[in-house]
């Protein structure tokens, strides 16, 4: 209704506020892709994997497109045999979240399966990186776009390269030549394993 311009209990808006709805507003009607790495090497990592799929399905204004096949894969960044591989997986997502709070659906998933942080790039029972969030390219440190170590990471783009052949890797390039640049040593596809696409 239309309140009367020398309504008193008419507050204005800050235009910041404004500003924030509008762009609520425009991320509702306008639902982006987005890439989700998931990888864990301690636990059932098969089990935590599906868990973490069917979290991200359940989560309101996301929905999962496609999952990865499951590849096993030699710890990476540490020294070699001083942790159990991983089975890394890559989702693709369509959603309505700002790349923030899917942020935050990440984290919440790991703290749901217990992860711990100890160390850099120690063991854990899941890990949920955003890799890629549409076209957008931010230095954030709390949440860099695309995620800084994707590109050199064979367990991201074997998994992506799956499901998305044409992919490109924002500010990168294709998968496909960023794959073959680092090649697939290492990472094993684990053709006997499967991850249910939830219902
Ligand atoms: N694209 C991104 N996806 C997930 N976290 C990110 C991203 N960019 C920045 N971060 C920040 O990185 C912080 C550390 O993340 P995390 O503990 O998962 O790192 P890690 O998995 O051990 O290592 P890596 O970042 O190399 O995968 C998070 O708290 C988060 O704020
Ligand atoms: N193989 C493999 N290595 C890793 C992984 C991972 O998911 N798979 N995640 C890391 C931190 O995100 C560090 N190293």
């Amino acid at each position: 209704m239309k309140q009367a311009a020398s309504d008193p209990t008419v507050q204005p808006v800050p235009t910041s506020v404004v500003e924030q709805v509008d762009a609520a507003d425009i991320t509702l009607s306008n639902p982006k892709y987005a890439v989700i790495s998931l990888g864990s090497n301690l636990g059932n990592r098969l089990e935590t994997l599906q868990g973490a799929v069917d979290a991200l399905e359940d989560t309101p204004g996301l929905r999962v497109k496609a999952v990865s096949p499951v590849y096993e894969t030699e710890p990476w960044g540490v020294e070699p045999g001083s942790q159990p591989s991983y089975f890394n997986a890559v989702v693709v997502i369509k959603t309505t979240l700002p790349p923030s709070s899917l942020l935050e659906r990440g984290q919440a998933i790991e703290e749901a399966f217990e992860r711990v942080r100890e160390e850099r790039w120690g063991p854990r029972t899941i890990d949920v990186d955003i890799v890629a969030y549409a076209d957008v390219v931010s230095d954030d440190p709390a949440l860099t776009l695309p995620h800084p170590r994707a590109h050199q990471r064979a367990f991201v783009l074997a998994p992506w390269h799956d499901v998305q052949p044409e992919a490109q890797l924002p500010g990168r390039g294709p998968v496909s030549e960023l794959l073959a640049g680092v090649g697939v040593d290492g990472v094993q596809p684990r053709s006997d394993l499967e991850l249910r696409l939830p219902e």
